[in-house]
């Protein structure tokens, strides 16, 4: 009789040993959601049943009980707020939302329901629509989407998004952001009204001309830092995949552009950091396209929650770090009232440490810029790169022609770094990536909340109202694939900016750094890392692409990216 006891006894402390972890990271939920739950209103619960002790056991009861809570606790004066905007959102929409297209819809999941589960089908099903509804002869340029229980209007023609660029008013992300948020903070990204406008105007200093010419140097020796690492994969033969080389050297750039380090991981070093900002970008994804990760248990129980938390306080802490080595530094300079005119980089931290005490920033909120910059700052021009090369790859006539160019500014030398002058005489290159970054833009779709209502005229109906407290996705990769402006709009074709067809095409019909008050501070920057870079590798490479454009579709990740990399064979130009 002892024995069973004993074997019984043994196999549950087992098991609790075992479940130990997971028992811990219940108990961890629950603390976050008991604190979570102090912000909203609920029926009441005891302990163990929870609020089901208190449900109605018939039909009709609970469904009575369901509208009172309703009312309670969505419309009444101290409830949250936000479901009231709901509901007179989601009213307003089921009426305007007659006047346009758009995916089905079923109760409770939108059209979600018929979004297709695997990326590539997602991708194709996206374009057929914005064909459909952006394209057709009766289209509106407005898609009705319903995410689940909210409802979306996407915008598909550049007049109608004008419309929101152009307002000072609109200016507010929608909670597309949210997740971003717990990395980079509020900076300049997801920040809005009063904060974002001051911040809007210090932070312009850092782009202007003088200080975009200092960037430069970094821009032309880590180029020539990638080319001797591409050099090793050089041979003409074995394809690869170029967008993890590519990255490495963007990432290296904003580093030392935004903190004035070098971290060097195209050769190998800062592993940890390298790899924490690569896994945070990839959890914010998964985060945005699963909406069950919203549910903040599932999100921690899925394992996702805490691996975010543990990257985002690697990268975060290293930002810091770099922050404090940087303020002491220049402390020390000032004391002695040394200038160090040979080592003197001037990255974009020090021109925030330098207005730290005029414009009244705390440490954190300088973290958060300097994050904010490292976010928007790598992985978008790593795209815009990595998808030059692979279009330039799969057309030889036009590398040709950028090759020709090239070689006009540099003849046989292979070596020097282009200069400002250089740089201007780069016009077929500059058509090239202007090209690539309308056919694949890096930021597919930009999102607002909208606080001020709108309205968008219609063909044949009357104006279709969209209401403050809606948000909007404003389908960049869509309207600028527009026929009207594009006699080719799905291909590649660099003469799309030729100085005539530039100069003929309305301003809103080309927007892959989006427009108005909002519109990319950094667009000058990317466009000069770019063209830099790219003079590089075409110098000194001809590209072959293994894969080929539309067959490999691109997918919108956090940034536009090719599905399967960018596989592609080098060999070399000159000889060795
Ligand atoms: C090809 C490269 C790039 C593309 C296509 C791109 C595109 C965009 C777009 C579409 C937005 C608007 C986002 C929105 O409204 O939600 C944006 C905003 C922003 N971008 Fe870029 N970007 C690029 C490179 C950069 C770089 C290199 C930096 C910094 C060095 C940067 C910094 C920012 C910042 C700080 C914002 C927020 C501006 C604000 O809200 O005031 N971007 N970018």
């Amino acid at each position: 009789m002892i024995l069973p006891i004993l074997l019984i006894l043994t196999y549950l402390i087992y098991k609790i040993i075992c479940s130990r972890d997971k028992l811990l990271e219940l108990h961890k939920i629950r603390r976050i959601c008991i604190e979570e739950f102090k912000k909203f209103q609920g029926p009441p619960y005891v302990p163990i049943f929870g609020s089901t002790w208190y449900f109605s056991r018939d039909a009709v009861g609970l469904e009575r009980q369901r509208l009172g809570w309703q009312r309670d606790f969505a419309w009444s004066a101290d409830s949250c707020g936000l479901m009231k905007v709901w509901f007179e959102v989601r009213a307003i929409c089921k009426i305007e939302f007659e006047k346009i297209r758009g995916p089905p819809s079923v109760p409770v999941f939108g059209s979600t329901w018929y979004f297709k589960r695997d990326p590539v089908g997602l991708a194709r099903q996206g374009q057929g629509w914005s064909l459909d509804y952006g394209c057709s002869a009766d289209a509106s340029g407005l898609a009705k989407f319903w995410m689940g229980p909210l409802p979306i209007a996407a915008i598909l023609h550049g007049n109608i998004a004008k419309q929101i660029f152009d307002s000072s008013e609109n200016i507010t992300k929608s909670s597309q952001y949210n997740k971003v948020r717990e990395w980079i903070g509020d900076g300049l990204l997801v920040s809005t009204n009063e904060k974002w406008r001051s911040r809007r105007k210090l932070l312009t200093h850092a782009f202007h001309f003088k200080v975009l010419q200092q960037y430069q140097k970094i821009f032309c020796v880590q180029g020539k830092v990638l080319t001797d690492v591409l050099q090793l994969r050089a041979n003409g033969k074995v394809a690869f995949d170029i967008l993890p080389y590519i990255k490495r050297c963007t990432l290296d750039i904003i580093c030392e552009t935004a903190m004035g380090v070098s971290i060097g991981s195209q050769r190998g070093s800062n592993d940890k950091y390298v790899s924490s900002v690569k896994r945070v970008s990839e959890l914010i994804w998964k985060y945005e396209t699963y909406p069950i990760n919203w549910f903040k248990p599932f999100w921690y129980l899925s394992g996702r929650g805490y691996e975010f938390d543990k990257n985002v306080k690697i990268s975060t802490d290293f930002t810091r770090n770099v922050i404090e080595k940087r303020k002491l530094e220049l402390e020390n300079r000032n004391k002695e009232n040394q200038k160090d005119e040979e080592n003197e980089k001037l990255a974009f931290l020090d021109l925030l440490l330098q207005a730290q005490k005029e414009q009244n920033l705390s440490d954190e909120d300088i973290r958060e810029e300097v994050d904010t910059f490292m976010f928007e700052g790598h992985d978008t021009t790593s795209s815009g790169i990595t998808f030059t090369i692979w279009f330039l790859g799969q057309n030889p006539e036009y590398q040709q022609k950028v090759q020709d160019e090239l070689d006009e500014i540099f003849g046989e030398d292979f070596e020097r770094a282009p200069t400002s002058e250089d740089l201007k005489r780069m016009v077929y290159l500059e058509q090239c990536i202007k090209e690539t970054l309308r056919i694949t833009p890096p930021v597919p779709f930009v999102s607002r909340r909208l606080t001020e209502d709108v309205y968008v005229p219609h063909p044949t109906k009357s104006p279709v109202r969209l209401p403050a407290g809606m948000s909007i996705l404003i389908n960049i990769i869509a309207i600028m694939k527009d026929p009207r402006h594009f006699e080719r709009p799905h291909e590649f074709f660099p003469d799309h900016f030729d100085p005539i067809r530039t100069a003929q095409r309305e301003a809103f019909a080309y927007v892959p750094f989006s427009a108005g008050p909002r519109n990319c501070i950094g667009q000058k920057f990317a466009l000069l890392e770019e063209k830099i870079l790219l003079s590089w590798i075409f110098r000194r490479f001809i590209v072959e692409s293994q894969t080929k454009f539309p067959d490999e579709i691109p997918i919108a990740e956090l940034v536009l990216k090719p599905l399967n990399g960018t596989s592609v064979i080098l060999k070399n130009r000159q000889k060795l």
